[in-house]
């Protein structure tokens, strides 16, 4: 197989070729991207972003390109809500396509299943809500890592079989299992996707309408030969068995035995795959007995998906591992630690080891255990809506975009690890403690500014400006002196320029006593480099705590955005109630730039930061304090910067996870 180069993830090049080359069919490049495969050239050049008639949706980036649509990013603004929009090259000639996926599956749901919510009317045609999949599809992570280890093949195949069970006993087959139709939820958990080729069992089914590698041998010679839809699925299945732990797609007519191509590996797995691709279709076990006996063969691990993801995944990734330090590129032509196949003798011993009975019960995506949190006593300065956080209450961030009342559950579980491991993978345990870490990560972040925000009631939040501007009309004390906390900044003529503030956000420029930045501050916001932005931005930010001054949020956040909202919302609480948190300093201790991505339609970056922030007092317009004091706090979260007119600004918070695993990382 050929190996996947270093993606560049802005113009989708080289995004996803392997895809095409590994499956036969897929194409996956980012919007903008040269689509490379071969067999998609000519309808992917059709893809363009889809315009949506209802401003209730935004359409984000392109997810990926297959032989028959284009698949991109839809966020309900509503909610935040997140979809995959599946547009057909040729819309309307396949709308027909697209109702019959759509009943096709609305037959049949299974935890395995890609969920399709419905249709989408764009000014092309209708387009077709999918669940989102963001660990992107097993030709991606196979084409980036090479090979998978047995324990994440099991995962992949015991998925996948389950999902067809449950299809085969509604009386559907899928007609194209393949590497490019199994996508990953963010936890690692396979989804079998694209029933385009699906067929109700007694129609006629295509000949050539699988990928090839993946299609039976009776399918490729343009007949049923005695075998069902169902049994080609299980065939597929042993071929995608085949593919993962060898990196190869099969070669029509040519099966070397795998005792000789993977000498190592277990004989119960070997056994499995070699009755699934039985070339006797009566032969093949039911994808009902695969799933149950594969799972007993070898213990399944959670899919190390980090080095396949578009990077602003990385950080919802809960079950990342080392294998490459974000951002950097595998290693060409090398495979993976966890992907190389295991050596004879080492996996035979293993295997008795384990012995009979001791495997686990859990698949490795479930989430079961409690999670364990951290208390942030500080104000989170950084925190704010795009998080989930445990508690409800007016203050309590926003849930993150696009999860669902049961995904947000799980983020505050972890997951199960298997009862028994082989004993060479510690991978298992990086990937859990890589999952405490989020967890307590989320839990950190949920707490935004407590002491600040105690106050129970209504926020109103409004646009800067605004805020600013009724703050001081409304005849409320209101602090605009920082001097008192210690800020040198705060007040100091040196630094209040009177610089124009942005003119889409005024700000406080009218107001001659609040302080904006200095003139090397806005050099760096409108600057080239995000990553010195951020330090700007978070001493903004602070001063804003620190001042009870809304006004400054001008400077820090996207107007209307999520960021905005949360600060607005805190900061704008201690300007109405005159007060500010005296001494609150943030100390920028590590900032480093992930990746580029689009934010809605604009273009940002992702920037990973540890924050320190100092201890405080909330105190009144006259230096009493009005609450316990706060103490001071480290947070690692990862920041979305947007680059407007008048310079960067942050858009969204994420939690820190990409921060804490580069730590684990290095510490491994
Ligand atoms: N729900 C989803 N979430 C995230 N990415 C997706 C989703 N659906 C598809 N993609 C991405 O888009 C690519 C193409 O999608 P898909 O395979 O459905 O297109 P297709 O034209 O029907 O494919 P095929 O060539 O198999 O007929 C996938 O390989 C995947 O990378």
């Amino acid at each position: 197989m050929e190996t996947a180069g270093r993606e560049d993830w802005e113009s989708g090049q080289d995004w996803e070729s392997a895809q095409g080359r590994n499956t036969g069919r897929s194409v996956n490049r980012s919007a903008g991207g040269t689509p490379e495969a071969e067999g998609a050239a000519g309808s992917a050049a059709e893809a363009r972003r889809p315009s949506v008639p209802d401003p209730g949706w935004k359409i984000g980036r392109c997810l990926g390109q297959g032989g028959m649509a284009a698949v991109w990013l839809a966020e309900r603004s509503a909610d935040g809500a997140r979809f995959a929009l599946k547009m057909p090259y040729g819309a309307a000639a396949d709308e027909f396509e697209l109702r019959r996926e759509l009943a096709i599956r609305s037959r049949v749901r299974h935890e395995n299943l890609l969920e399709v919510h419905g249709l989408l009317a764009t000014a092309d045609g209708p387009g077709l809500l999918l669940e989102y999949a963001p660990g992107d599809s097993l030709a991606r992570l196979v084409a980036v890592r090479k090979t998978l280890g047995e324990g994440e093949t099991v995962t992949v195949l015991v998925a996948v079989a389950r999902a067809l069970a449950c299809l085969h006993a509604e009386g559907s087959a899928h007609g194209d299992v393949s590497p490019g139709n199994v996508l990953f939820t963010a936890n690692g958990k396979p989804l079998l996707a694209d029933f385009g080729t699906g067929r109700m069992l007694g129609e006629t089914r295509d000949a050539g309408a699988g990928t090839p590698g993946f299609e039976a041998p009776a399918m490729e010679r343009g007949g049923r030969a005695g075998g069902t839809a169902l049994e080609s699925d299980v065939y597929a299945l042993g071929a995608l068995g085949w593919f993962m732990l060898t990196g190869r797609a099969l070669m029509p007519g040519l099966r070397p035995p795998l005792r000789v191509v993977l000498p190592g590996l277990p004989e119960a797995l070997r056994r499995l795959l070699d009755a699934a691709l039985d070339e006797d279709p009566a032969q093949r076990p039911s994808a009902e007995t695969f799933a149950a006996e594969v799972f007993r063969a070898w213990p399944a691990e959670p899919i190390d998906l980090l080095a396949a993801v578009h990077p602003s995944v990385r950080p919802e990734l809960r079950t990342r591992r080392s294998v490459l330090a974000p951002g950097k590129p595998s290693k060409q032509g090398k495979p993976s630690k966890q992907g190389k196949p295991s050596k004879q003798g080492k996996a035979v011993k293993r295997h008795r080891h384990l012995g009979k009975g001791r495997r686990s019960r859990q698949v490795p995506w479930e989430d079961t255990r409690r999670p364990r949190r951290r208390r942030f006593a500080g104000p989170a300065v950084f925190a704010g809506p795009g998080l989930s956080g445990p508690g409800p209450g007016p203050l309590a961030p926003a849930p993150a975009p696009g999860t669902a009342p049961a995904e947000r559950k799980r983020r505050h579980r972890s997951i199960r690890r298997p009862a028994r491991r082989p004993a060479r993978r510690p991978v298992w345990l990086g990937a859990a403690s890589v999952l405490v870490a989020l967890t307590v990560g989320l839990g950190g972040v949920a707490v935004l500014a407590p002491e600040a925000l105690r106050t129970p009631g209504e926020v109103r939040v409004p646009a800067s400006s605004e805020a600013s501007a009724g703050e001081s009309g409304s005849g409320e004390p209101r602090t605009v002196d920082g001097a008192a906390d210690g800020n040198p900044a705060a007040g100091d003529p040196a630094v209040n320029t009177g610089a124009e503030a942005p003119a889409a956000n005024p700000g406080p420029a009218a107001e001659s006593a609040v302080s904006g930045p200095a003139e090397t501050e806005l050099a760096v916001l409108t600057g080239e480099d995000p990553v010195a932005a951020v330090r700007i931005l978070s001493t903004l930010r602070a001063r804003a705590y620190a001042e009870g001054n809304p006004g400054l949020l001008a400077w820090v956040n996207q107007p209307d955005s999520a960021a905005e909202a949360a600060d607005l919302a805190g900061v704008g609480r201690l300007g109405r109630q005159g007060e500010r948190l005296a001494g609150f300093t943030v100390e920028l201790v590590q900032a480093e730039r992930l990746g580029s991505l689009l934010i809605g339609t604009d273009p940002g970056e992702q920037v990973a930061v540890t924050t320190e922030n100092s201890a405080y007092e909330q105190v009144g317009a006259d230096g009493v304090p009005s609450a316990a004091p706060g103490a001071s706090a480290r947070q690692e979260l990862v920041l979305e910067l947007v680059r407007t007119e008048q310079g960067w600004r942050i858009a969204r918070v994420l939690p820190a996870a990409a921060g804490l695993e580069r730590r684990g990382g290095a510490q491994r």
